[in-house]
């Protein structure tokens, strides 16, 4: 016991640094709301400050050490005055892609001014021990611990009880109000920017003694502190220094008694995956923020610009030297790799920063085959995509409960627990030296050294391929699908998308195109040096992707060119000699001003351009609206006026249902019943439970007891998906469209929502749309004609009301449920809204429940009102009847007949 006590006090010296470097990422999130993928790379570049002045200048430790924590203090500052602040109202992603440019960035100075030796460094702190019993207790680890004790209960204290920490959770809590008391947001972030990074700098140069100066193994380092930080959910500083103790101590007792190699260093990211699993959603809450992700291309690609292409190929294999056609041929590769990204983030909306490393898995699959079995190349690149395919679906499995930047973080732990566990294990790796392999289909070579020509011919080939199957993909039902699920998870369950299903494929498919890409550019020259694929790389060729247009296929090209050993180096070593060292620091910078000036990438000015000059040689034609136009203008002239569409009859009962939130009781023993071609109202106070009976309805809560049945099969434990799939349908309160996509697509992204042979088809042969009798029917109802091909963000409030409306009941559901159908609209678009509704009921056959606060256009449509109030149904009955209920009028109508209640999107 106390020889295992006496491993864990070695540990130490890691958890301090890890309550150190998560208490400034604590820091800087609860002050901005910004995850500061940084954090290590500013401790790294103090360090290196604090190395300089110290044991190369000569300074004395102390003036050394506060020279460089200002430093950092001061760059904390400065990232966001320059770049923070400018990025206020911009998505999470785009400032976690700002913090990633400044890793790349900051990483790229250190190793240019002092390479990526390991620099072994004198402690200022005593080397001696204590000894308690049998325990000795290393008087460094000690003092290293104590200080970081020290520093987190006295942030606690100061965030708790002084001015500042109030002002910081006030920003916290909300940026608008607290500068409407007076505080300013910028200040309080400003402050807590230059604290997170003063404590980063801290972190690195008390700890280096113990664990070396390195410029790439710290980064990774403190990146381990968020899982420390994740733990304390980014807000309490003492939640977090425990899991640093527990992570730093855990991990040094893995390494002593663990003969895994890299497990130990592994753990900090296995341990982030676990609480992210744990703590994840399988349905985004109601309060979850769309983020805005990149635009995403139309899917076309254009035959004159893939012509241009193979004759530029063929030319260049002809005329460039050898050192020329090996570079675009890299390039080629490695934008294949690129791909996956247009797939998995830009059309899913899945950021994943384990594609490299995952894409490694299968380069190394296909090398060891070769390498050790003696396997052709052919089969051995096939096996090796297949492994990759199987891993990438095990990777997607925590994306099913982790969306956004925490999905970011995840990936991030699995592909450096692969980095670590993997591929710096020279027993499976061949080591530094590497694997030998050999490009060889069938006697034919096309190694890059030898046969440049031919590689570049192979990776062209192969780029072009896989873009034809990403395109394919884009213009198909599953790309609709894709974008359906990118823009809004909770409207895609509700139309009965397979949200899973969906992020599993995306996942797949990425890591057969990243697969391809890796074993192309790694193999290129007959050794593969597996270190390479490091998670390093995977945040540069990540953000590289952002810079090139993320959903864009030509994004990959434009963007590689910026990574190592593509043209951009043969660029930089010849064109303008030496530039080339310095690639990955310019990579960063130019992430850093794309992220600032444009967030949709280079790809999207692109095909601006092209658009406006082909739009000058002639009209754009746009199949899919031509054919709708022309099946609307065939019925109308058919005299086809009253809806085709019958929905199969279906009623809808919930018995005695409640819903808790904790110990609150929002949905009290609710009961009530919804038969075909009926309309009944539920209506009610603000707060009195409505829109909660409906998530609970359609399986967005969960219930404490009571059940939901549709023609007497229970519900109550089905997922949104499958009540969606049996016909209960929904529009939002807050509409939840999906803004990336026109009216049309989002009418049509309903349509067969359970297809799973659209997965294979689509990747050859996109089917064209097929137009359901509900589709047209939706269309012709709520008047979109006009609207069709205009992005719905662009739609003014009341169409985008009846969009929603529209795009629910495109499927002909047997259920419809309405929450506040009627806000913001017109007087007169709410009476034709009542008179569709009726129509709904009465032509289509639909049952229909809806939630309202304009009590006329209850009273006009409804053939039975439900009231609530604090959950509970007070009254029941006839409309009039309801209206006069003294109940009612006491607890809600009061002398109004109309409750103005604007709609929860108007509100925001
Ligand atoms: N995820 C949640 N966690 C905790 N409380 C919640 C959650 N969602 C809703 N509530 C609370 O449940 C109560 C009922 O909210 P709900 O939105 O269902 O009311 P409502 O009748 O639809 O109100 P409104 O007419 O304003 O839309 C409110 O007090 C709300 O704050």
């Amino acid at each position: 016991m106390s020889a295992v006590l006496g491993v864990a006090v070695l540990g130490l010296g890691l958890s301090a640094l890890y309550a150190l470097a998560s208490l400034g990422i604590v820091l800087i999130y609860r002050g901005s709301g910004v995850i500061n993928f940084a954090q290590g790379a500013v401790g790294l570049c103090a360090a290196y400050i604090w190395f300089e002045l110290h044991i190369n200048q000569g300074w004395g430790y102390p003036a050394a050490l506060l020279i460089a924590v200002a430093a950092a203090a001061a760059v904390g500052a400065l990232i966001h005055i320059g770049l923070m602040r400018q990025l206020k109202s911009a998505s999470s992603l785009a400032r976690t892609i700002a913090t990633l440019g400044l890793l790349i960035s900051l990483q790229a100075l250190v190793i240019l001014r002092y390479g990526t030796n390991v620099n072994v460094v004198p402690s200022a702190l005593p080397t001696g021990a204590w000894t308690i019993g049998d325990v000795t207790f290393p008087q460094d680890r000690v003092i290293l611990i104590s200080i970081a004790f020290a520093l987190s209960a006295g942030l606690w204290w100061m965030y708790r009880f002084t001015d500042f920490g109030r002002a910081t959770s006030a920003v916290a809590e909300d940026q608008t109000l607290s500068a409407a008391v007076g505080v300013s947001p910028d200040v309080v972030a400003t402050v807590n920017w230059a604290l997170g990074c003063g404590l980063a700098a801290l972190a690195a140069i008390l700890v280096a003694p113990i664990i070396t100066l390195q410029a790439s193994s710290m980064t990774t380092l403190v990146l381990a502190a968020l899982a420390a930080a994740l733990i304390a959910q980014f807000r309490s500083f003492p939640v977090a220094f425990i899991a640093s103790v527990a992570l730093g101590v855990g991990q040094t007792i893995l390494t002593r008694y663990t003969t895994q190699p890299g497990l130990a260093a592994a753990a900090p990211f296995l341990v982030i995956v676990v609480v992210m699993i744990v703590r994840g959603q399988a349905v985004p809450l109601r309060d979850h923020v769309l983020a805005r992700l990149p635009a995403v291309g139309t899917g076309r690609l254009r035959a004159p610009l893939v012509l241009a292409g193979v004759v530029g190929t063929i030319v260049l294999a002809n005329v460039s030297s050898d050192a020329w056609t090996q570079s675009f041929g890299a390039t080629f590769a490695l934008s294949l790799f690129m791909l996956s990204f247009v797939v998995l983030i830009g059309y899913v909306g899945q950021i994943s920063l384990a594609q490299w490393p995952l894409a490694g898995f299968g380069a190394w699959v296909a090398g060891r085959l070769g390498a050790s079995q003696g396997m052709p190349l052919l089969p051995a690149i096939v096996i090796g995509i297949l492994a990759t395919v199987a891993l990438g679906v095990v990777i997607a499995l925590p994306a099913l409960r982790a969306r956004g930047i925490k999905l970011a973080i995840v990936t991030l732990g699995l592909g450096t627990a692969l980095e670590l566990m993997l591929f710096q294990n020279s027993t499976y790796t061949g080591g530094l030296s590497g694997t030998a392999v050999q490009l060889e289909i069938a006697g034919w070579n096309f190694d890059a050294g030898t046969h440049p020509d031919r590689y570049l011919f192979v990776t062209f080939g192969a780029f072009v391929l896989a873009a034809i199957v990403v395109t394919n993909m884009r213009r198909g039902l599953v790309g609709r699908r894709m974008l359906a699920v990118r823009t809004n998870e909770r409207a895609a369950a509700a139309l009965g998308i397979g949200v899973r299903s969906v992020k599993l494929y995306g996942f797949a498919v990425a890591a057969g195109i990243a697969a391809l890409g890796a074993i192309l550019f790694s193999f290129a020259v007959g050794i593969v040096d597996y270190t390479e694929f490091s998670s390093f790389h995977s945040i540069l060729y990540t953000c590289l992707a952002f810079v090139g247009g993320i959903g864009f296929v030509s994004g990959p090209l434009l963007g590689s060119p910026l990574a190592p050993g593509t043209v951009g180096t043969q660029f930089g070593t010849v064109v303008l000699s030496g530039v080339a060292t310095y690639l990955s620091l310019i990579g960063g910078v130019v992430l850093i001003l794309s992220v600032l000036l444009n967030q949709d990438g280079i790809a999207k000015d692109l095909a601006t351009s092209v658009r406006q000059i082909t739009s000058r040689l002639g009209p754009r034609h746009q199949p899919q609206q031509s054919t709708v136009r022309r099946q609307l203008a065939d019925d109308s002239a058919d005299g086809a006026t009253r809806t085709r569409t019958r929905v199969r009859p279906s009623a809808l009962a919930v018995d005695r249902l409640s819903v808790r939130y904790g110990n609150v009781v929002v949905v009290d023993d609710v009961s009530l019943a919804v038969r075909p071609g009926q309309v009944i109202g539920l209506i009610g106070p603000n707060g009195a439970g409505k829109t909660t009976l409906l998530d609970a309805v359609t399986g967005f809560t969960r219930v404490a007891s009571g059940r939901v049945t549709l023609n007497d099969d229970d519900m109550t434990r089905c997922s949104p998906v499958f009540r969606a799939r049996a016909g209960v349908s929904r529009a939002f309160q807050s509409l939840e469209l999906f803004e990336d996509l026109t009216a049309l697509e989002n009418i049509v992204a309903a349509t067969d929502p359970t297809s799973r042979s659209c997965y294979l088809r689509d990747l050859v042969h996109p089917a064209p749309l097929k137009f359901s009798a509900g589709v047209l029917d939706a269309i012709r109802e709520f008047q979109l004609e006009q609207d069709l091909d205009r992005p719905a963000s662009e739609l003014p409030y009341g169409r985008r009301r009846l969009l929603a409306i529209a795009r629910a009941v495109a499927n002909g559901p047997s259920v419809l449920l309405l929450d506040e159908p009627a806000a913001g609209l017109s007087g007169e678009e709410t009476r034709e809204l009542a008179t569709v509704v009726r129509r709904l009921a009465r032509d289509w056959g639909m049952a229909v429940l809806l939630i309202e606060h304009d009590v006329e256009f209850v009273l006009e449509t409804c053939d039975e009102l439900v009231v609530l109030n604090f959950g509970r149904v007070i009254s029941r009955g006839a409309p009039l009847e309801v209206r006069n209920d003294p109940a009612v009028v006491a607890a809600y109508l009061g002398g109004e007949t109309k409750v103005p209640s604007p709609s929860k999107e108007l509100r925001r």
